[in-house]
């Protein structure tokens, strides 16, 4: 018996659905994700990865099913700031600086102990634009002030949709090291990328979505 499976799981769904136009957009589902776990979702495309991560980050209703954080009913105000979601559009603000963005996000949810925003910025390679407007940065750079956030802030469950999408490959590979440092603390991610994920922290869990 693992560490896990002996421990309650950090999230857990039964029988979770969501529908569009009364439409189940994928089937049912259950899963369950541990403190220091990977989880990958898979499917192909359409069948309903992002729509899974925005309803576990609460961007959308869920249809039917029951989700539990840490063995309870998921309640939102509770687990405020406890999951962190990073998708296709990054919630930056354009016309604000990296430095700028991390500051806001910083006030709204507090910040790991021990982190500051100049060094966790130096960290996502953005030492030199940490007070350029988002705006005037690359795709990839705007890809790593996102990290910088998921890095700052105490989020305990990351949920990342295509996290490796116009990064290069040290981007890659700092992601890769995102996720072990983060499931080596005790963090826990759910991941969604149609790339290969190289992760060494373990065997990952596998969600694979049917739509
Ligand atoms: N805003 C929307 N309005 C209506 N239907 C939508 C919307 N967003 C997604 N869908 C539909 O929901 C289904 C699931 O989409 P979703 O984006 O979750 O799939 P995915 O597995 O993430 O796909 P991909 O691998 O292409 O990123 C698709 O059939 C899609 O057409």
């Amino acid at each position: 018996m693992t560490a896990a499976s002996t421990t309650v799981p950090l999230l857990q769904a039964r029988a979770l659905s969501f529908h569009r136009q009364d439409e189940p957009v994928f089937a049912p589902l259950d899963f369950q994700l541990h403190a220091g776990e990977l989880a990958l979702v898979e499917g192909d495309n359409g069948s309903g990865k992002t729509t899974l991560l925005r309803m576990l980050a609460g961007l959308l209703h869920r249809g039917g099913g029951e989700l539990l954080w840490r063995g309870e009913a998921l309640q939102r105000d509770q687990c405020a700031g406890q999951i962190l979601f990073l998708g296709h559009q990054l919630g930056l603000k354009a016309d604000l600086s990296p430095r700028e963005n991390l500051r806001i996000a910083a006030g709204l949810h507090g910040t790991r102990e021990g982190l500051g925003m100049a060094s966790v910025l130096a960290d996502v390679g953005l030492r030199g634009y940490e007070d350029e407007p988002v705006r005037r940065l690359s795709a990839g750079q705007k890809k790593r002030a996102a990290l910088a956030r998921l890095v700052l802030l105490p989020a305990t469950l990351w949920l990342l949709d295509e996290p490796y999408a116009n990064l290069d490959r040290i981007g890659i590979a700092l992601v890769n090291h995102l996720l072990e440092k983060h499931t080596a603390a005790g963090g826990a991610a759910m991941v969604t990328s149609h790339g290969t994920v190289s992760f060494h922290g373990g065997e990952p869990r596998r969600i694979r979505m049917h739509g």
